[in-house]
């Protein structure tokens, strides 16, 4: 009846497992910085910094410190610019949580970025990255990470100028080390990136503010469709990625009532499952705002 209906469709809980990744914008020089991961989760891929959020830490915190710990790179809170969170869910068992990885960029910085034992820092072209990749146009498969660019200079400060002029693909030619960087090589990557990434690099190449649900003329969140696989992690443990939905961050300039405002464009799947989260789990983890 009614209520063995309205049990059997209710949501599953799931818990979420907090990650950051922090993606840094040299857009003066049109490059991207990303990480070729030396050890553990993602071994062997290309990805922005980021990591764990641990406990009693805040996103925007954790972004902080594992962009300084694997990049070298040293970046203020307020200069951490909110992109989105992926949301990753596994189906290969119910009790998986959810790896809920919020995205950044950052557009300056203090000091170099330097290897790590955990990433070798590598710059590619930003303007030369924003196709939609195929396997056919990607560098991917065919620069081994020792022969990509890896540059010693750190940024400058950014403006919408620049920024259009870096995705026009006109560059300083007084600027050292610019001209000839491959794109990113998306075949790479975690499998999603190449649906995301270059849409957030056009999002911020012809807007440099909002957020990448912006892109949606529908309002909806993009969706990648994802094959299911196995990858596995440090503990052996198997994760079957079933989908990512990239659902907006937080909009930082817009103050809501003394607050930041609540997140902007999610995706309906987004509320239900922050509701599904036990009451206290999310909030103690929550770096902005409120929600409704
Ligand atoms: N499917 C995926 N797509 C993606 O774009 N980024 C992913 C991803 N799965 C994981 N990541 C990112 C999130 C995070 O930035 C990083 C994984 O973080 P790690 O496991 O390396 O965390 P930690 O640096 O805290 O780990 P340890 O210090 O080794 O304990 O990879």
């Amino acid at each position: 009846m009614a209520t063995t209906d309205a049990i059997s469709l209710s949501p599953k809980i799931k818990r979420h497992k907090q990650y950051t990744l922090v993606i840094p914008l040299d857009l003066q020089r049109d490059r991207v910085l990303l990480g070729y991961k030396l050890r553990g989760f993602g071994q062997g891929k290309y990805n922005g910094y980021g990591g764990k959020v641990e406990p009693n830490e805040t996103v925007i915190a954790a972004a902080v410190r594992e962009l300084h710990e694997e990049s070298g790179l040293l970046v203020g809170e307020p200069a951490m610019i909110q992109r989105g969170v992926l949301l990753l869910e596994t189906v290969a068992d119910d009790t998986s949580p959810i790896l809920e990885i919020h995205v950044f960029t950052v557009e300056t910085w203090e000091g170099t970025e330097i290897v790590t034992e955990e990433m070798t820092p590598h710059w590619f072209s930003f303007s030369k990255s924003l196709a939609t990749p195929t396997p056919s146009t990607s560098s991917s498969g065919s620069i081994p990470p020792s022969f990509l660019s890896s540059s010693t200079t750190a940024p400058s400060s950014s403006s919408a100028a620049r920024i259009a002029t870096a995705a026009a693909g006109a560059k300083d030619p007084s600027i050292d080390g610019a001209h000839d960087l491959p794109p990113i090589p998306y075949f790479q990557m975690w499998e999603e990136s190449r649906v995301w990434m270059p849409q957030l690099l056009r999002h911020v190449s012809s807007d440099e503010g909002g957020v990448i649900s912006s892109l949606s003329s529908e309002g909806s969140a993009p969706t990648a469709a994802v094959e299911p696989r196995g990858e596995e992690d440090g503990k052996k443990r198997k994760y079957f990625i079933h989908h990512v939905q990239f659902v907006g961050g937080t909009d930082m300039d817009a103050v809501d009532g003394g607050e930041y405002s609540v997140w902007h464009g999610m995706g309906p799947r987004r509320l239900d499952w922050v509701d599904e989260l036990p009451v206290g789990e999310w909030e103690g983890k929550r770096s902005f705002g409120t929600y409704p």
